[in-house]
This record gives structure tokens, sequence and C-alpha cells, in this order.
């Protein structure tokens, strides 16, 4: 304990940080690089993401939706993407008219269409909405992801696929949601890069993802 309570706070916070960012690239790399190979397989095909969140996560699901119809790091066409949680007349009329429970599962209903991806982003892995749209989700022939604080939770049980960050609060799973959607972004544009016939072999693991060698990480998850 120093004698300033703020720096013992963000020590804290960096500490926790550091955990978490330990544990997702020792655990988490290589389903964002099958993510990111799929997505990269999907998208160009005419399929879509729908992405959705609360609070921290839905900023962190638009990033995401940002960057893909824009674009990351390298120039490359645009691919559909959208944050349905950004839809405010459809999110305030279906929240007023069927309850808040409802306002991602009727716009999954509605958009969604066979061969699609949604990917859900919660810290809980709790909230009703997400769970109820990853049913619907699945129920019109999506694939459903979820990216969530740690598990197992009942909306990573409800995907048919999750990647479960373990951090110890909620702002330092949502920090470590943000990286691992840049890292989705990279394992996408270098999928997308990749020559011909390269792209198989690459799906798993782009070359600028290196998985972090285990031995690399202390037994609190942090970085040596
Ligand atoms: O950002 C924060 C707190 O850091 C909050 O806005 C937080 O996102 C909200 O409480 C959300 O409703 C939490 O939902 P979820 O991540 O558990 O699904």
């Amino acid at each position: 304990m120093s004698e300033s309570p703020a720096l013992d706070a963000a020590q804290l916070h960096c500490r926790s940080l550091e955990r978490a960012l330990g544990l997702l690239c020792r655990d988490g790399l290589g389903r964002i690089a099958d993510w990111g190979g799929r997505l990269a397989a999907a998208l160009p095909a005419g399929s879509r993401l729908l992405a959705a969140g609360n609070g921290g996560s839905a900023a962190q699901a638009q990033h995401l939706t940002a960057e893909l119809v824009g674009r990351y790091q390298r120039e490359r066409p645009a691919y559909s993407a959208i944050s349905l949680h950004a839809e405010t007349s459809s999110m305030t009329a279906i929240g007023n008219d069927y309850g808040f429970d409802h306002v991602f599962a009727r716009q999954v209903s509605a958009h969604g269409r066979p061969g699609d991806i949604l990917l859900l982003l919660s810290t809980s892995g709790r909230s009703a909405n997400l769970i109820a749209a990853a049913m619907a989700g699945r129920a019109a022939g999506l694939r459903v992801w979820a990216l969530t604080g740690p598990g197992p939770n009942p909306l990573g049980e409800a995907a048919d696929e999750a990647l479960c960050v373990e951090g110890d609060t909620t702002a330092t799973v949502q920090e470590t949601h943000l990286v691992a959607v840049h890292l989705l972004c990279e394992a996408f544009d270098a999928v997308l890069a990749a020559p011909p016939g390269a792209a198989a072999g690459r799906r798993t693991t782009p070359h600028d993802m290196v998985p972090v060698d285990a031995d690399a990480i202390s037994a609190n998850g942090s970085l040596l």
C-alpha cells in the first residue's frame, strides 16, 4: 500500500489487466484466428456479421463493425457488419412495445440469414437480451459466437461457440475484449491478404498472430 490511493488503484487495475491479457494470449488466440478465418470466408461470399452488446460492450461491438465496414489496417473492400444496438428507432420501438429482452432477438429474426454470423459481447454473460438473441440466431440458422467475461456462463452456453475472458472486473474484461476485437480484425485481414491456397493453411495461425509460449506466462497469467 503506497501513500497514494489513486496510484494503488491504478496499479491494481494494471495487474488485473495484465493477467487477463496474458490469459487471452495464452488460451484465446486459436479461437480468435479461427473466427477470423471463418469471417474471411463468410463476408466476401455475401454473408454478414450482426453484432450486439450492452453499455461498454455495445461500444466494443460497434468498434468491430466499423473496422469491417471501413477498414482495419490494410486497404480492402467493405464488408457487411451491423451493430444492432445502433438501430435506435428499432431498439426503442421493440423495447417499448415488446420489452428490453427482445431488442436484439427481434432484429436478429428480421435481418439474419442462414450463413450469417452473430457475435454477442457481454462481460457477465448473463444479459437476457443477448441470450434471447443467441436463441433467435440459432433458430434462424446463423452461427452464434459469444465473447464474454469469465465462463461458464449462460450466454456462452446459448451460443455455438464462446471465447470467455478471465478478467477480474467488468472494466478489465471490456479492455481485454477490445484487444480480442483487434486480433479478430488482424486475423480477418491476414487471411484475406494471403495468396490463394495459403489461406487454408493460415486459418488457424496467421503469420502475425504467433501464439505466446505458455512458458512465457507466469502462474497468475501475466507475461514474463
Ligand atoms: O461499461 C459499463 C461498466 O464498465 C456498463 O455500462 C456495462 O456495460 C453495463 O452495466 C452493461 O449493462 C453490462 O452488461 P453485460 O456486459 O453484463 O452484458
